[in-house]
This record gives structure tokens, sequence and C-alpha cells, in this order.
């Protein structure tokens, strides 16, 4: 069995409050990209989990998070294991690692969908969803895919009306990881003192997202207005402490064409919004002209209506 797993990136991320957890409060909007992993899957007669992978950033081990994702069936459904044997893993990585981009996340996803399929058990959305979120907040959104407002620690999900052909251009500096719990930790010293602290106000923000302006541009899916309400409270920590993060995001919203630019998730990852495919390539082909190191990686994408789903 095959499955793409698509990145995601962050529309708009604002964090909002602490969590008795040690995890943070959000309302994010969560985006999924046509810029995927494949991952091929199938069954082996001994109860053992294997994982391939030839990418060097990612692990083949039991840290894997898709090692995590099959371990987690097997604990939760120990008969289906003992009559369908284990399961081989193959990830061909496409997605930047430690990216913002949920590289992980989504692999853990296709993962649960993909076993669920392989053994039958005939699980709902919202069953893989809630498997999913112990593994990672991103993994419930990587299931169900398309364009969704997430809150709680980003498990909780409620699906807006799917963008698709938002072309994108995303750069990645291959030497550059950003971990997101630093991220987090450094924004919780820095700003910790804006949150908010009732329970009905952090339902409140919530819902003033919900009727804000940038949903009201995703129901009328106008680009230019989506474009000019993105927003990410993570770039308060992370431009200041990685000056080519900033630079390629400066550059990128001096190019002709871009309607907007963020940076995704916890980083290094910057995204374009652009109306064309052309416009797309053309900046792609620009800022290669203008930072001509290999270690900035360019990709042309776009927004998708789906999440994981078995390759045809
Ligand atoms: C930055 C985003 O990618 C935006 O979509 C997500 O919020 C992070 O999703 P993720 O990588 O799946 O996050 P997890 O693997 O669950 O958590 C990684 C670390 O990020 C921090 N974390 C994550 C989510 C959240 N709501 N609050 C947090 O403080 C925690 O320190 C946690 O230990
Ligand atoms: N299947 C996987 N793919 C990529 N990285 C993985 C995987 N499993 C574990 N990892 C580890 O997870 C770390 C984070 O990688 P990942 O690509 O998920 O970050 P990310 O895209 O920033 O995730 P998010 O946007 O959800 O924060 C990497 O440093 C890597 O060592």
């Amino acid at each position: 069995m095959k499955l793409i797993a698509p990145a995601k990136i962050n529309l708009y991320l604002e964090i909002i409050g602490n969590r008795p957890d040690g995890y943070h409060e959000l309302v994010m909007i969560l985006q999924s990209i046509d810029l995927a992993d494949e991952i091929e899957l199938h069954s082996i007669s001994d109860e053992t989990i294997r994982v391939h992978c030839s990418h060097p950033q990612v692990p083949t081990d039991k840290s894997n998070l898709i090692y995590r994702a099959a371990e987690l069936m097997a604990t939760k459904f120990p008969q289906a294991l003992a009559k369908h044997g284990g399961v081989e893993i193959t990830l061909n990585k496409h997605i930047p690692v430690a990216a913002g981009l949920a590289g992980g996340s989504t692999n853990a996803a296709a993962v649960l969908v993909g076993i669920d399929l392989l053994w039958n058990l005939g699980l709902t959305q919202t069953e893989l969803e809630d498997l999913g979120a112990i593994l990672g907040s991103d993994v419930p959104f990587c299931v169900a895919g398309g364009t969704v407002i997430a809150t709680g620690r980003g498990e909780q999900l409620s699906p807006l009306p799917s963008l698709d052909h938002i072309y994108i251009v995303l750069g990645k500096y291959r030497s550059l990881e950003v971990s997101t719990a630093w991220a987090y930790t450094t924004y919780r010293q820095e700003f910790g003192s804006t949150y908010l602290q009732d329970t009905n106000d952090l339902a409140a923000r919530a819902a003033a997202v919900h009727s804000g302006p940038i949903v009201k541009a995703i129901l009328e899916k106008d680009a230019v207005a989506i474009a000019q309400k993105l927003h990410n409270d993570l770039e308060k920590v992370v431009l200041p402490s990685y000056p080519q993060v900033l630079q390629l995001r400066e550059l990128f919203a001096s190019q002709p064409g871009v309607i907007g630019t963020m940076m995704s998730g916890s980083g290094p990852s910057v995204f374009a919004l652009c109306e064309t495919q052309q416009q797309a390539e053309q900046i792609q082909q620009q800022v290669r002209q203008i930072i001509p190191d290999e270690d900035l990686e360019l990709f042309v994408t776009r927004t998708i209506a789906h999440g994981v789903k078995v390759d045809s």
C-alpha cells in the first residue's frame, strides 16, 4: 500500500494561553499543501515494525514518528497485530525536516490511516484523529487535511471550506533546524504575561478568530485578503534568533507577484503566496538568482483540499 502524506503551512498561529499539561492554548488555521512524502506499507509475517528511510536527518529507530504510530496501533489492537502480523514501512522523504511543515506529523498520520486499512479496523476519521493526538499536536490535522481552524494544543479541529490552487513558494535552509519546544518555551518566557487565564476568555478569543477577517477571506476564497491577514506569533522569537529566516521573508515580500509571506509553524520554513503557478515559478527563479546558496531549498507548491490519502 502506498500513501501520500502532505505537508502543512500555518496561515494563522496565535498563542493565547498556558495549559496544565505544559503545552500552549492556540488558535491556528492549518492548510494542507501539495508538497508531500510517500509512505509504502505492507504486512510482514513476524509481529515486528521495520522502518526504512534513506534521508540522513530522519532517524529509523523507535524515535521516528512512523515507528511510534505503528507501535501505538499494535498496542491498541493486539488481536489485529496477531492476525495480520507486523508492518514494514518505507518513507520516501520530500518534506524538509524540522522545518515547521509537520513532516513527522504527517508521516505518523499516514501510518495510522494505512494500518487502519491494512488491518480492516474500520476506524472513523475522528478515532484516527484521537489516536493522532497521542503522537503529536499536529497529527490530528494531518489525518483530516484541507483548511482547518485548530484550537486547544492544536488537536481540536473545526474544518473550513477547503482552499485549493493558491500557489506557494516555500523556502527552507537545509542547515537550519528550529526546535518547536525551544520556540514555544522562548515565547512563553518573553510574552507569557500576555496570556489569557480564564477559560471563557480563551473560548471568546477562539470565537473572535472564527468570525474574524482571515476566516471571512477564506470563506470568500479571496487569496489577496487571506495573504494580507497571515499571522504567526512564533515569528517574534524565531526571526530575531535566525537572521537568515528574516532575510528570506523580506526577500519574498519584495518580489513582484507575492501577495503575502509568513514563517510556517515554528519555522524555519518561510512561504510566499501567489495567485498563479507562473508567478510562483518566476519568483522561485528570481530568488534562486539572488540567493544561489544551495543550502536554501526552494519549492513551488499549492494549497490542496485533502490530508493523508492512499496513492491511487
Ligand atoms: C508549531 C506547530 O507545528 C504549528 O502547527 C505545532 O504547534 C507543533 O506541533 P507538533 O510539532 O506536533 O508539537 P508536539 O510534537 O505535540 O509538541 C512539541 C513541543 O512543542 C511545544 N508545544 C506544542 C504544541 C502546543 N500547543 N504547545 C506547545 O508548547 C511543547 O514544548 C512540545 O513539547
Ligand atoms: N518521520 C519523520 N520525518 C521527519 N522527522 C522525523 C520523523 N520522525 C522523527 N523525526 C524527528 O522529528 C524532528 C522534527 O521533524 P519534523 O520534520 O516533524 O519537524 P516539523 O516539520 O517542524 O514538525 P512540526 O511542524 O509538526 O513542528 C526531526 O528533527 C527528526 O529528527
